[in-house]
């Protein structure tokens, strides 16, 4: 239509105005058509030509008089061109400056080439858009919505830009490799890094229990609002997935209700709004917080898989077609969900976890919280004796609840420090509902400034009871959003719902002018449930353990049938979207809660003999299960060790062995181990974990080794590990977040023992003062025989360190530098700590930007050596010229079994040197070429040496 009415212009405009260019009316009349047919709004015209006074009032009425939008435009059309060529000229200056109301006609005006001149350049265009509104109001309602910190109760929020910080972002693959950190939240929709499925359209975001991921949302959300940032995306939906279960079975929304119903409700003309997003996807960003939160029975298998924009249909599958992709294609999509949760591939763009607060991060948000520069002083100080609280912190949500225990008591009763006895995670939420329940007191409760856990919850006991009985009933039915009616027949009072637990949150079925509510966080559900479960005297055997059993029954479900919720059919009466986390946390909390050092705290809130037996029964429960679960895991047996490889679940148990403090039970697990080698790679134990494990393992009696490679430990972790340097022969700490403080506590420790021969710290974040202590380890512990320390931040200072170490020791074997940035220096220290080493075999020094000078000074060494049996120098700068020197030495040297100089640069020259020198040494069996810069063509002159290996 467009080219064909271009073509008429050309024939009945173009000739006679070959100079100048086409007039406006000659334009308006020639595109009548198009135009009348392009022109979705009036409104925003004829409001710019009153405003310049070039229609008058009753221009306007006439216009509105017409229909239909088309008689409209006509009558527009008439008008303005029957006022001359200023007016017509002013038009399409409207058309092309509000953009988004005429966005179909802007390839027409760029064909036209229209160019406004300077006196129509003058007159001011408003722009009175449905669309442009609606993004300005979706603007400042998301900005306002994002403003303030919601978790922070009714009375206390805190401002969003006043208290997030930055955490740990990584970029990883389908199995959770990383592929670098995320520095700057902009970098989640570059589609430079981290793309891991060029066809998925979602960017998952995943992680633990209060880590960061609703905060990263509204971060996300306010910087949106504030145009800060640059994504291309016009439109914000944010959805919090635990709305979709409110949903009855049977109901049914169109895409544009849920969008607009459940977000942000346009003031003008919904159904021109709704067509431009399906026009242009690209430009929505959506958010969908908590995917492990959707509890439904709804049958996704029973709906096709296609479904229209405007057709109603049940709102989960429309959450599932937008994420597939089926609806609205090419817009941005954010989910989010806790670490464990399935989520098909197919949907994946990128997925980014979560991994909470580095050191620096904590600095930084301790800094944000407290900003009294002494008061800060005083919690880092108190953090750095309490390693436990330390280990906790790491987790924001866990770190909010102890700073706000700290702030209280500091200014209740003036202390510096937070009761020495919280240690576990049960211990921190018992202080925050003590928080909570003991600022609603009078203070003639409190004694004079004497503090009384028991007192403070005895006083609200009928409270505590009321909250945990809620509590429990929704976390026995998966509910976590409760009706105003569930609330007051539960007897929670006005006044207990300003105690802080209860949030309320925006009506989601619908009512908006009843009020719901939900936990502060689900964690503090899950401690209420195992609260009430602990004071509630009738809840027997059965009631205390069932979220145990859930948590196994599941556990069987998942290894048998449903890995992807919502794709596979889940067995009959299934909920496909099952998550038990917040079961574990239950049976956390009622570990806890049943330890014999909160018997004090319970005593005058439930009979004694109740709690007693209660425990017992908990305790032969953990027993029991852990024997059972000891039976399926996957032992080998090794020289010297026995292994046992454990699932990432049994950290739940050790959670919960932890959380009671039970000597004796802790003693149990480490005999019912069977084994000296313990496995807890990719398990996602975080810090403060590493208590847990300690508990147990300080109870083995001989030497251990512990493998906790691939998990997400820092140096508070390592500082939790205390307990069990003396007995560790081996500690793999490989990929986690270690920094230089990390391996100071090892250099401490394990040369306190001596008994340590294999330590693992690849890939964390060690620099050269970190490297350092590694040397001092080397040198001063003479059972080291292993150490992996590669892809980490040493340069050639703390290679030299590590060099001149190893020089001195008799007893290093082996030692990993893959990665690093040594150089020539360090090579060349290196080179001296081979000359002559009685024991050193496997040395790598691979991707460490080692030049041909290096490179000749370790040739030149090695003639000298007889202990080295494989050397890699793979992904270095070598040339022929060290290839030369390679060839010279092993000419000499009879011990290298085997040689990497693969990814250098050495040509066909170089290795005819190599090739050469072979024909005089038979030790070596191989020496590995592979991405050198060797053509099929010329290697084929060493074929005859089997022991060169090019390609
Ligand atoms: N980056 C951060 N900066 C400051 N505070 C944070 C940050 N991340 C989390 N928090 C604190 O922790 C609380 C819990 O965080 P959030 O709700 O985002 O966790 P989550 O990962 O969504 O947890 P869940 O999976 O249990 O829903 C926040 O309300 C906030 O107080």
């Amino acid at each position: 239509m467009e080219g064909h009415l271009c073509a008429n212009l050309k024939t009945s405009v173009e000739k006679p105005l070959a100079a100048s260019p086409p007039s406006c009316i000659a334009l308006l009349k020639v595109y009548r058509e198009l135009l009348v047919s392009k022109i979705r709004h009036t409104q925003c015209l004829i409001d710019n030509l009153i405003n310049n006074e070039y229609f008058s009032t009753e221009d306007a009425e006439i216009v509105v008089q017409f229909p239909t939008q088309a008689d409209k435009v006509r009558k527009i059309l008439d008008l303005v061109q029957s006022k001359g060529e200023e007016v017509s000229e002013f038009f399409i200056h409207v058309l092309q400056n509000v953009t988004d109301a005429y966005y179909e006609l802007q390839p027409w005006l760029d064909e036209i080439g229209y160019q406004p001149s300077e006196n129509i350049c003058s007159k001011p265009v408003i722009n009175t858009d449905p669309v442009s509104r609606y993004c300005q109001k979706l603007r400042y309602e998301l900005g306002r919505d994002s403003k303030f910190v919601t978790s922070y109760a009714q009375r206390e929020e805190m401002l969003l830009e006043e208290i997030y910080s930055n955490s740990i972002m990584e970029m990883v693959n389908f199995t959770n490799e990383s592929l670098g950190e995320v520095c700057q939240l902009q970098a989640l929709f570059d589609d430079a890094v981290g793309v891991i499925n060029e066809d998925g359209e979602t960017i998952y975001v995943f992680g633990d229990a209060g880590i960061g991921k609703s905060i990263l949302l509204q971060k996300i959300q306010s910087l949106w609002a504030k145009k800060q940032l640059d994504i291309g995306a016009k439109f914000f939906f944010h959805f919090r997935c635990r709305m979709f279960s409110c949903f009855k079975e049977d109901e049914a929304v169109c895409l544009k209700d849920l969008l607009f119903r459940y977000n942000c409700y346009p003031d003008q003309d919904p159904t021109e709004v709704f067509h431009h997003i399906l026009q242009f996807p690209h430009t929505v960003l959506f958010t969908f917080d908590g995917f492990d939160e959707i509890y439904s029975n709804f049958d996704l298998s029973s709906v096709p898989e296609m479904c229209s924009p405007n057709e109603p249909i049940h709102p989960l599958v429309l959450l599932v077609s937008l994420l597939r992709g089926k609806l609205l294609k090419g817009s941005k999509k954010i989910l989010t969900a806790r670490t464990g949760t399935e989520i098909q591939r197919n949907i994946i763009r990128k997925k980014v976890l979560l991994r909470g607060f580095s050191s620096n991060n904590l600095k930084e948000y301790t800094a944000m919280f407290f900003k009294d520069v002494g008061q800060r002083t005083l919690i880092l100080n108190q953090l750095e004796a309490n390693p436990n609280l330390h280990s906790l912190c790491s987790v924001p949500l866990f770190c909010w609840i102890i700073f706000k225990c700290y702030e209280h008591f500091h200014s209740m009763f003036d202390s510096h420090e937070l009761p020495d006895c919280s240690v576990t995670l049960t211990d921190v939420f018992l202080l925050m509902i003590e928080v909570h329940l003991s600022r609603s007191l009078k203070t003639s409760l409190l004694k004079n400034n004497v503090r009384s856990q028991a007192e403070v919850f005895k006083s609200r006991k009928e409270t505590l009871l009321a909250l945990g009985k809620i509590a429990y009933k929704g976390m026995r039915n998966s509910i976590f959003i409760f009706e105003q009616e569930e609330v007051s027949s539960a007897n929670i009072s006005e006044e207990d719902l300003q105690l802080g637990f209860l949030r309320t949150v925006k009506g989601y079925s619908g009512c908006d002018d009843q009020s719901t509510y939900e936990f502060l966080h689900l964690t503090l559900q899950s401690f209420f449930t195992a609260l009430f479960l602990v004071m509630e005297e009738r809840a027997g055997n059965k009631e205390l353990l069932q979220f145990f059993n859930e948590c196994s029954s599941a556990e069987a479900a998942q290894r048998t049938c449903f890995h992807v919720p919502w794709l596979k059919k889940p067995l009959t009466g299934e909920d496909p979207f099952r998550n038990n986390e917040h079961f574990h946390f239950t049976n956390l909390f009622l570990c806890g809660l049943l330890s014999r050092s909160n018997e004090k705290l319970f005593k005058h809130l439930v009979l004694p003999a109740v709690i007693r037996k209660k425990r017992k029964t908990l305790i032969t429960y953990l027993g029991e299960s852990m024997k059972s679960h000891l039976k399926g895991v996957t032992r080998s047996r090794l020289p010297k060790y026995n292994q046992v490889q454990v699932q990432p679940n049994f950290v739940w148990m050790l959670r919960c062995i932890y959380e009671t403090q039970n000597e004796k039970v802790g003693k149990l697990a480490a005999k019912r181990m069977h084994a000296n080698y313990i496995k807890l790679t990719y398990c996602n134990a975080y810090s403060a974990d590493c208590s847990a494990i300690s508990f147990v393992m300080h109870h083995f009696q001989k030497r251990l080794a512990l493998d906790l490679d691939n998990n997400n430990i820092n140096d508070y972790g390592v500082k939790q590990l205390l307990p069990c340097f003396s007995k560790l022969a081996v500690i793999r700490l490989s990929v986690n977040q270690i920094t230089d403080h990390g391996a100071r506590i090892l250099y401490e420790e394990l040369s306190k023992y001596q008994i340590v021969s294999y330590l693992g710290l690849y890939n964390n974040q060690i620099t050269d003062i970190g490297a350092k202590y590694v040397a001092k380890l080397i040198e001063e512990c003479s059972s080291l025989e292993y150490v992996k320390i590669g892809a980490n931040k040493i340069t050639s200072e703390g290679g030299k360190c590590l060099a001149q170490a190893i020089q001195k020791s008799t007893t290093m074997f082996e030692i990993g530098m893959w990665g690093n940035q040594v150089g020539d220096e360090g090579a060349k220290a290196f080179a001296e700590a081979l000359r002559n080493h009685p024991r050193l075999t496997n040395v790598s020094l691979a991707f460490n930007g080692i030049t041909t000078e290096g490179g000749k000074s370790i040739a030149e060494a090695l003639q000298h050596n007889n202990s080295v049996k494989i050397f890699w120098l793979t992904k270095n700068e070598l040339d022929d010229e060290a290839a030369m020197s390679f060839a010279e030495m092993l000419k000499i040297n009879k011990k290298l079994v085997h040689l990497w100089l693969i990814q250098n640069q050495i040509t066909a020259k170089g290795v005819k040197y190599l090739s050469e020198a072979l024909k005089e040494n038979t030790a070596i069996k191989e020496v590995c070429l592979n991405g050198n810069l060797i053509s099929q063509e010329e290697a084929k002159a060493f074929e005859s040496e089997e022991r060169i290996v090019c390609f």
